[in-house]
């Protein structure tokens, strides 16, 4: 469905001197510098997959799904996605991919979104029938009804994205970007707009995500493709994402005594929570957990314990830090 063969971007910047003469200099001689944002990227993605595409502040993220919606041309490489070349054949691609950005808006402020979507149905060109069929599901799913008819300005930011959604999906696009679709909602909204995406996906609609909202990552992706400084670091599953953690267990204890800084190979405190309660990380490989929780016992007393996998969140900043150095 999607087929990205050796994707670059680089920009080109201007140089900007630091002091006042170097500012003066560049006024007459511009030295221009470039930054390599995505650097050599190879990857499929098939139908009815949902990838999340994850990284650190810079590493390439938004350029690439800009490549891949076709509103940035590549410096070399090929993508064809849905059979088309993005940025080459933009205008009949666009009809047939959504997005949704969680910080851009795509309804219209002072208008309802209902009327905004009816717009969509001119641009699109989408059928009577199947447009009032295609709403009436959306607006059921989501829970619309009535918010819909209120101007765009007097929806709560969960009622917007769920009208957002909408806007994005009447056309029934087969491929869908989001970016960062749950940022600034609360639990219960988060927790509509994830169900949403699923029952769409369900449906065999494929989805491309980017997030910094490892909650997202938790509850949709079925893959998940870490890049760092423009290059591909991970493409696993979740579930093959979290077993790089392996042996390494999250561990919760409340003692009698207080547990000292230093501590036995095997373990390294996260968290000194109060004078007798703290959290630490254990790898099992290395210290099993019998002879730990014996040892513990017997030396501090143990008042209160809970072992858990590490989450996802720790293979996360594992690789963010392996990949930077
Ligand atoms: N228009 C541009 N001109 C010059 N440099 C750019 C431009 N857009 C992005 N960059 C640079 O390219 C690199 C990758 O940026 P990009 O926005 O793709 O990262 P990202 O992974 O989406 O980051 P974030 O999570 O912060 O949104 C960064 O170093 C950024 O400064």
């Amino acid at each position: 469905m999607i087929e990205v063969k050796h994707l670059s971007k680089t920009y080109s910047i201007y140089e900007r001197g630091h002091t006042l003469r170097e500012v003066i200099k560049t006024l007459v001689h511009r030295p221009m510098k470039e930054i390599t944002a995505v650097d050599d990227l190879s990857f499929t993605i098939e139908q009815g997959e949902m990838v999340a595409f994850l990284g650190p502040n810079g590493a390439g993220k938004s350029t690439t799904l800009k490549m891949l919606t076709g509103v940035l041309h590549p410096s070399a490489g090929e993508v064809s996605s849905l059979g088309y070349t993005p940025w080459k054949q933009r205008r009949e691609y666009v009809r047939k991919i959504g997005a949704v950005f969680g910080q851009k808006s795509q309804l219209i402020w002072d208008i309802p979104p209902s009327d905004a979507f009816y717009m969509n149905k001119a641009i699109y060109d989408i059928p009577d029938k199947e447009y009032n069929e295609t709403l009436d599901e959306l607006v059921d799913l989501l829970k619309v009804g009535d918010v819909m008819r209120k101007p765009t300005r007097q929806l709560s930011l969960g009622e917007r994205m769920k009208c957002e959604f909408i806007m994005a999906m009447l056309h029934r696009p087969e491929l869908v970007f989001l970016d960062e679709p749950t940022i600034g909602l609360d639990m219960i909204a988060k927790e509509n707009i994830r169900h949403f995406i699923r029952s769409m996906n369900q449906r065999k609609v494929t989805f491309i995500l980017t997030t910094h909202d490892l909650e997202d990552v938790e509850m949709l992706a079925e893959r998940v493709m870490v890049i760092n400084h423009g290059q591909i670091v991970v493409d696993d599953s979740l579930s093959g994402l979290r077993n790089r953690l392996g042996s390494k267990k999250k561990v919760r204890m409340t003692t009698e005594q207080a547990v000292p800084a230093m501590l036995p190979n095997g373990l390294r405190l996260l968290e000194r929570i109060g004078p007798l309660e703290l959290e630490l990380e254990i790898d099992t490989d290395v210290l099993a957990l019998k002879p730990f929780i014996s040892n513990f016992n017997e030396t501090y007393g143990i008042i209160d314990m809970s072992i858990e996998a590490l989450p996802i969140e720790a293979v996360m900043k594992q690789l963010y830090v392996e990949s930077s150095v």
